[in-house]
């Protein structure tokens, strides 16, 4: 099977990754079914790097029938130990315009339909969410839009939470509000229980989130419409490929290590003998050891 140092998550308006040489199409075979599209596998300067489509190619998911377990579990069978999501997100502060981009350091899940752990049925486990993104793979976004800067109006916002909700529907305005009133910075429907299940499966997750829109909190913007969001997207588009190559190049250079690799090592609690065997299956290929992946490299 193709092996992945680096998994790329496209969200709305990114549906493929430019650059890959080697492309292999994979569907990966998980205990949770099929991911949203198969998976592109190539190389980017030489970095085994795994291409998701979100929703699938064609925007065909919404948000809570995106199938997050599948992806990751085939993400992490793969061999990924950084995953970089893309993503579109309202504003919730007015300093944060759309079109500037943010890379949120929190998360605050507001879903309500969705599997959010690969545990449960006789495998327990909890990982510590207090630090949901990896401070590396973040670093790594920002060193990156810094590189790929070419005298834009463009803003990075460092840090900052990113507010998950149900969806597929936009907030009501005094949810909006709401949510501002809580100090998030972004609003969007994807990235939980998306970086939750990362973190179980012992990848490094960060985000590079677009805004697009400000939601529709603010007394002089006119409500957000998935339309003006998707058109505002595009405008940023060939820039997130950019700034993702940048990080993918960084990442698959340094290969930092990350919290999020040992993160079951205090997490587990039934040991992997006690699990019933269907359970086993789920849970082995997430404490498999990633190394050999780095090895190959190095050859
Ligand atoms: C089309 S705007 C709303 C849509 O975009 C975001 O998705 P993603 O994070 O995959 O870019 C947002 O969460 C909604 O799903
Ligand atoms: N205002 C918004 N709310 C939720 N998800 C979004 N994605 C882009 N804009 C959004």
């Amino acid at each position: 099977m193709a092996r992945a140092l680096i998994g790329v998550i496209g969200g709305s308006g990114l549906y493929d990754i430019q650059g890959l040489t080697e492309v292999e199409e994979v569907q990966v075979d998980t205990p949770f079914g099929n991911t949203s599209d198969p998976i592109v596998c190539g190389k980017l300067q030489g970095i085994p790097v795994a291409f998701l489509a979100r929703h699938g190619r064609g925007h065909r998911l919404i948000p809570s029938q995106v199938p997050y377990r599948a992806n990751i579990h085939a993400l992490r069978q793969l061999g990924v130990r950084y995953i970089l999501s893309l993503s579109a997100v309202g504003s919730l502060q007015e300093e944060v315009r759309p079109l500037d981009m943010v890379i949120p350091d929190q998360f605050i899940d507001m879903t309500r339909k969705r599997e959010s752990t690969f545990f449960g049925d006789g495998a327990v486990a909890h990982v510590s969410m207090a630090d949901p993104v990896c401070a590396t793979v973040a670093e790594s976004l920002a060193r990156a839009f810094d590189a790929t800067q070419e005298g834009e109006l463009v803003q990075l916002h460092q840090g900052g939470s990113y507010i998950c909700i149900e969806g597929p529907q936009f907030s009501t305005r005094a949810e909006s509000h709401w949510y501002r009133s809580m100090g998030a910075s972004v609003v969007g429907m994807t990235n939980m229980p998306e970086a939750k299940l990362a973190r179980e499966a012992q990848i490094a997750y960060a985000t590079l989130a677009m805004a697009t829109d400000y939601d529709c909190w603010h007394p002089r913007e006119e409500a957000v419409t998935a339309e003006a969001a998707i058109a505002n997207l595009q405008k940023n588009a060939q820039r997130a490929q950019q700034i993702a190559a940048k990080a993918i190049q960084f990442l698959g250079t340094e290969q930092p290590k990350s919290p999020a690799h040992t993160a079951l090592d205090s997490a587990l609690v039934t040991p992997v003998e006690a699990m019933p065997e269907e359970k086993q299956v789920v849970i082995k290929p997430l404490l498999a050891p990633t190394e050999p992946v780095l090895e190959e490299m190095e050859h």
